[in-house]
């Protein structure tokens, strides 16, 4: 249920969350790594590409469902992996998967969410869902994690490739804010037997201390990936690519999907905004892997804009999140609200169908 929740513009989601959540909580969420630069660009790079319209062409039967991982999903969007739901809304994860479940959109489980994979899955029936690896430093936890995802009914191992480590968080050090350090974001790992197994966990403190010295691994390479292939039958997509010879590499490595990503602008600042990125991604691997996209998207013509460059389908970060506030209503309006208008701004370019959307429609502006 979409409850009573009025319409709201993407500014005015924000705008609400900023309301509802204290300080430390909404920047966190907002903010980007280092100066911002690629926060920005993320956002200002996709207005600089403009869509040309096609007229005269019955549009009057609009289909926007599309192919994501394997799932037939009815908006060419899912809601991608965010942790620590609960610094949102008490209710985290469990009420962003249930809004997502109420409408068949997928949901992207975060290693570090809030809750547990297997206490999502349990809200979420047969809706589709994947799992978000942060690969630990110990790969006996990681595989734990993977086994848990196939048990619990995920149909694909996200693994975010990014974050070797975190990265440089300005407003995070100001406000002295850091979720995982209050307690947060512990769900999958205080639920993990062969972490349990290796972790003296008596006391919370333990806990944050003995997941943090384990959550990132900066050895990680594409062998890596190599041995995951050999270990699971679930489709790899891995996220976190911006370099054509990485999306190459993902390729070469068995990778199912990609997901042209610079994590919101949270990893390295100074970076290439994800829609700059799209186009020789696109030339290098279209056809040969999926390719799924992040980045700055707000409104129905950034999904129609990202989709025209070559994406598959599109992940909403920011945007789900802000609606989060409101709860599973909230993010439910900002669900069917995205899927009307990427309906009316796919008629209006002048096409019926996601896949018919090409690279034609766009322009990118210069000044
Ligand atoms: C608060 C927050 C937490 C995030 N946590 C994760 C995470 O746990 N794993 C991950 O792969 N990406 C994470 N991301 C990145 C998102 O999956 C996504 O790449 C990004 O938010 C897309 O940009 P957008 O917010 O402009 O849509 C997070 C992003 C935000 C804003
Ligand atoms: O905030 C993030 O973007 C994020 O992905 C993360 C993951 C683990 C710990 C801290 C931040």
């Amino acid at each position: 249920m979409s409850g009573n929740i009025h319409f709201r513009s993407p500014e005015e989601w924000e705008r609400v969350a900023k309301d509802y959540l204290d300080k430390g909580a909404f920047e966190y969420i907002q903010s980007g790594a280092g100066a911002e630069e690629t926060l920005l660009a993320n956002v200002r790079s996709l207005k600089k590409w403009t869509i040309v319209p096609r007229v005269l062409r019955d549009v009057s039967a609009i289909d926007v469902t599309q192919r994501i991982v394997g799932v037939k999903a009815p908006v060419p969007f899912a809601l991608a992996p965010v942790g620590f739901q609960t610094i949102v809304h008490p209710q985290g994860e469990l009420a962003s998967a249930r809004a997502a479940a109420a409408h068949n959109v997928p949901f992207i489980v975060s290693t570090v969410s809030s809750y547990s994979l297997e206490e999502i899955a349990e809200v979420m029936g047969d809706s589709p869902r994947f799992f978000q690896l942060y690969w630990p430093s110990d790969d006996e936890i990681a595989l734990s994690f993977v086994r848990r995802a196939e048990e619990n009914g995920y149909s694909a191992i996200f693994v975010t490739v990014d974050t070797p480590m975190l990265g440089w968080r300005e407003q995070d050090k100001q406000n002295q804010y850091f979720p995982l350090r209050n307690g947060q974001g512990l769900g999958n790992y205080l639920a993990d037997p062969v972490f349990l197994q290796k972790a003296t966990v008596t006391k919370t403190e333990d806990a944050i201390k003995e997941v943090a010295s384990r959550l990132f691994n900066a050895t990680l390479t594409w062998e890596h990936l190599k041995w995951l292939r050999a270990q699971t039958k679930l489709p790899i997509v891995v996220k976190g690519i911006v370099h054509p010879e990485d999306a190459k590499l993902a390729v070469e490595y068995g990778a199912d999907a990609i997901v042209v990503s610079n994590h919101g602008g949270r990893q390295l600042d100074g970076s290439i905004s994800s829609i700059d990125a799209l186009p020789a991604i696109v030339e290098d691997v279209k056809g040969e892997v999926e390719i799924l996209f992040d980045g700055g998207i707000r409104r129905g013509t950034d999904v129609i804009k990202a989709l025209a460059l070559g994406a598959d389908s599109i992940l909403l970060g920011r945007l789900f999140v802000y609606g989060l506030a409101n709860g599973q209503a909230g993010v439910e309006k900002v669900i069917t609200q995205l899927k009307e208008e990427v309906e009316i701004a796919l008629a209006l370019t002048g096409e019926t169908k996601i896949r018919s959307l090409q690279s034609g429609v766009v322009r990118k502006v210069t000044n």
